[in-house]
C-alpha cells in the first residue's frame, strides 16, 4: 500500500507523515512531496525510524514522481489561518493550489482515494472534483474531504466534559467542515444526556474549535497536531478498507447523492473501492433539524464557488 501526502513538509503533512510512519502496515510506502526543498529531508529523518514503512521525499514544482503507483493520496497543501481570517479566505490562495496537484493526480494515480484536508474543504473538494471530471476520471467514491478532526474534538470535548473514558465516546458529525457547517449529532451519543444549553454550549465548542487554536496560537498557524492525528486515523481507516477489512466507517464530506447538497459529510463504509457504502446518520433532534437546514445555503454556496472556480 502506498499513501502520498502532498504539502508534506508543514505543520500537518510531518505530523501526519510521522504517525504513518509508525502506524501503516508492515510493507507500506510512504512518498512525501511539497513544494518546499526540506522535503527530502523529512523523509530521510523519518527513514531512521526503525518501522517496515519506506519513506521517500520529493520536492520542486511536479508532484508527479510523488504520486506514481499511490493508492491514496492526503492533500495538506497550502496556506492556513491566522487570527481574524475565516476558512474562505484562504480561498485565493488554495483554490490554485489543489486545482494544480489535483491536475497531476489524475494524470498520474487517477484511481487513487484522494483526502483533501486542505481548506476551504466545502470548496476544495468540489474543485477536486470538477478537475477529475474534466479529466474523465471522476470516481465518487474515491474523494473525500476529511472531516475527521470534527469528530475527534467532539469526542474529546465530549468525554471531558461527561467525565467518559474518551475510547467509548462515538460521535457522528455531519454537514461540512466550517463554521455552522459542521455539525455534531449529540442526540445520538450513547449514555450521555445534554442539557438544551449544554448542546447549544458544546454544538459552538465544536463549531469554533478550529478557530479556538488558530487564536491560541496566536499567528503562527491553525490545527496541525490534532489534524495529523485525524488525517492518519482517516487514512488508516481507507488502508483499512482497501485491504479489505469489514466494518470501517468514518464520516467523511464527499458526493454520496445526499438530499441535502452535493457534497454533505456524513457516515460512509469503505471498502476496496472507497465508499462502499454511504450511510444513513440516523434520527436527529429539533435542534440538529433546524441546524441541519439553516447550514445547506451556506453549504451550497461554498460548493457552487469550488465548481465555478473550475469551469
Ligand atoms: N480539514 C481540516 O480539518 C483541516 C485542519 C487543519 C488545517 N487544515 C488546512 O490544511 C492546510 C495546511 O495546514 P498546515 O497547518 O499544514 O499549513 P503549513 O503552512 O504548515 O503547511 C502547508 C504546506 O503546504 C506546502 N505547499 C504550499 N503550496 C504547495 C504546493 N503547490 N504544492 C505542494 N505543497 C505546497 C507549503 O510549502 C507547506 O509546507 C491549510 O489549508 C489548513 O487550513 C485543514
Ligand atoms: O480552523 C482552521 O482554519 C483549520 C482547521 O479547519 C480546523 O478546524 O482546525
Amino acid at each position: 500500500m502506498k499513501v502520498a501526502v502532498l504539502g508534506a513538509a508543514g505543520g500537518i503533512g510531518q505530523a501526519l507523515a510521522l504517525l504513518l510512519k509508525t502506524q501503516l502496515p508492515a510493507g507500506s510506502k510512504i512518498s512525501l512531496y511539497d513544494i518546499a526543498p526540506v522535503t527530502p529531508g523529512v523523509a530521510v529523518d523519518l527513514s531512521h525510524i526503525p518501522t517496515a514503512v519506506e519513506v521517500k521525499g520529493f520536492a520542486g514544482q511536479d508532484p508527479s514522481a510523488a504520486l506514481e503507483g499511490a493508492d491514496v493520496v492526503l492533500i495538506s497543501a497550502g496556506v492556513a489561518r491566522k487570527p481574524g481570517m475565516d476558512r474562505s479566505d484562504l480561498f485565493n490562495i488554495n483554490a490554485g493550489i489543489v486545482r494544480n496537484l489535483m491536475e497531476k493526480c489524475a494524470v498520474t494515480c487517477p484511481k487513487a482515494l484522494i483526502g483533501i484536508i486542505t481548506n476551504p474543504v466545502n470548496t476544495t473538494v468540489a474543485i477536486a472534483a470538477e478537475v477529475l471530471k474534466a479529466a474523465g476520471v471522476y470516481d465518487k467514491n474515491r474523494l473525500f474531504g476529511i472531516t475527521t478532526l470534527d469528530v475527534i474534538r467532539s469526542e474529546t470535548f465530549i468525554a471531558e466534559a461527561k467525565g467518559l473514558d474518551v475510547a467509548d465516546v462515538k460521535v457522528s458529525v455531519i454537514g461540512g467542515h466550517s463554521g455552522v457547517t459542521i455539525l455534531p449529532l449529540l442526540s445520538q451519543v450513547e449514555g450521555v444526556s445534554f442539557t438544551d444549553e449544554e448542546v447549544a454550549a458544546m454544538t459552538t465548542r465544536i463549531q469554533n474549535a478550529g478557530t479556538e487554536v488558530v487564536e491560541a496560537k496566536a499567528g503562527g498557524g491553525s490545527a496541525t497536531l490534532s489534524m495529523g492525528q485525524a488525517a492518519c486515523r482517516f487514512g488508516l481507516s481507507l488502508v483499512r478498507g482497501l485491504q479489505g477489512e469489514e466494518n470501517v466507517v468514518e464520516c467523511a464530506y464527499v458526493d454520496g447523492g445526499s438530499e441535502h447538497a452535493a457534497f454533505f459529510a456524513q457516515p460512509i463504509l469503505l471498502g476496496k473501492n472507497g465508499v462502499e457504502k454511504v450511510l444513513a446518520y440516523g434520527d436527529v433532534s429539533e435542534f440538529e433539524a433546524n441546524a441541519r437546514d439553516a447550514m445547506l445555503d451556506t453549504l451550497k454556496a461554498d460548493i457552487t464557488l469550488g465548481v465555478e472556480f473550475v469551469k
